[in-house]
């Protein structure tokens, strides 16, 4: 598969995590420098930024924007938990395929006792890295040392793709279809607890590439939480028209007909060794998860007539939670 269409895939979730920031759904104080980053700097990285920009800041459809909030609220939720179960520990976070994510600029300003970790490929590093070191609030809120560019096709010409390597945030460069290299940079990290987040990633490898990140990463860090979202094809029609759809924009998902259930899906992680496994689909996660209260104001953003497209979207996406070496019971409701 093109990596550059990999690596758009990217803009996408940025354009669904604006659109729910834009119509209150979430409250993301760092989306809007993201995007100016974008806007600044994308003409270095794109050939059609042009394009990428406006689709960026384009309101999505209701339907759209409730998928994107439980999709982000439930990951939320897991990330909530394990701050609170280790609180005042040394922990760590490591976001896989983390793109534009705007995660870490909150957490690492609310939480002094976690480290993170973001993965991407080397391209979309650079970028990320362009896009932090130019701007004050996103750099301090890392406590990265902040410099004023007044020549950006210099700086962005200048700045190379090692990442960032600050004392609480790490930036790094990784193509995750070939695991060894992470393997290995895992085995170094030392000993503690590390919630693994895998966000619409994992879906992007070839099965037997998954199988050796997953093992990559059970086999080398030793008390984790691993949390994993990805779609699901599903047992009905829906799954064919998603591989049309992709196919469409030149992707191709292997795994999505192949852990095409919550069954199998779940099976697939007890094959690498992972025992506790639980798993839903993103529809009765949307309501088991949330307080009532919520779900009455979300209701009230914006009208939403399209309840069993909802229903039918939600279905093909799942949620899966595992953890190993350390305590880590929720309460949180899942069906398998
Ligand atoms: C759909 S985007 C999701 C971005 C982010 N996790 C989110 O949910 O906002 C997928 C991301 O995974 C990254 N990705 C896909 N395959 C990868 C690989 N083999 N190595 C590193 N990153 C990868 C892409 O570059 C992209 O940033």
């Amino acid at each position: 598969m093109n990596l550059q269409i990999i690596r758009s895939t990217d803009h996408d979730a940025l354009s669904c995590r604006y659109s729910i920031a834009s119509k209150q759904y979430i409250k993301d104080p760092y989306i809007s420098n993201i995007v100016q980053g974008f806007q600044k700097f994308l003409k270095f990285d794109n050939k059609s930024p042009r394009r990428v920009l406006s689709s960026l800041v384009k309101t999505k459809f209701p339907v759209i924007n409730r998928g994107t909030y439980i999709r982000i609220k439930s990951i939320d939720i897991i990330i909530e938990n394990f701050l609170e179960k280790f609180n005042g520990r040394d922990v760590r976070i490591i976001n896989l395929g983390a793109g534009s994510d705007t995660r870490s600029f909150s957490l690492a300003k609310q939480h002094n006792n976690l480290d993170i970790i973001e993965v991407d490929f080397p391209d979309s590093i650079k970028f990320k890295k362009a896009i932090i070191l130019d701007d004050k609030e996103l750099a301090e809120s890392l406590d990265i040392p902040f410099h004023q560019h007044s020549n950006l096709d210099e700086f962005y010409k200048e700045l190379s793709n090692e990442g960032i390597l600050a004392s609480r945030y790490q930036l790094l460069p990784f193509d995750l279809r070939n695991s060894t290299d992470f393997g290995e940079f895992l085995r170094k990290l030392p000993e503690k607890p590390t919630l693994i987040l895998s966000e619409c990633m994992l879906c992007y490898l070839s099965s037997d590439e998954a199988d050796k990140l997953l093992l990559a990463i059970h086999r080398n860090i030793s008390q984790g939480v691993f949390v994993v979202y990805d779609p699901l094809g599903g047992d009905d029609s829906f799954g064919n028209v998603m591989i049309d759809n992709l196919k469409m924009r030149n992707l191709s998902l292997d795994t999505l007909l192949k852990y095409n259930t919550l069954e199998k899906y779940q099976e697939r992680f007890r094959n690498i060794g992972f025992q506790y496994v639980k798993i839903d689909n993103l529809f009765n996660i949307l309501n088991n998860w949330l307080a009532p209260e919520d779900l009455k104001r979300i209701a009230r953003l914006e009208f939403l007539d399209e309840i069993e497209e909802l229903k039918l979207l939600l279905e093909h996406y799942c949620l899966c939670l595992s953890h190993w070496g350390l305590e880590f019971e929720t309460n949180l409701i899942f069906q398998l």
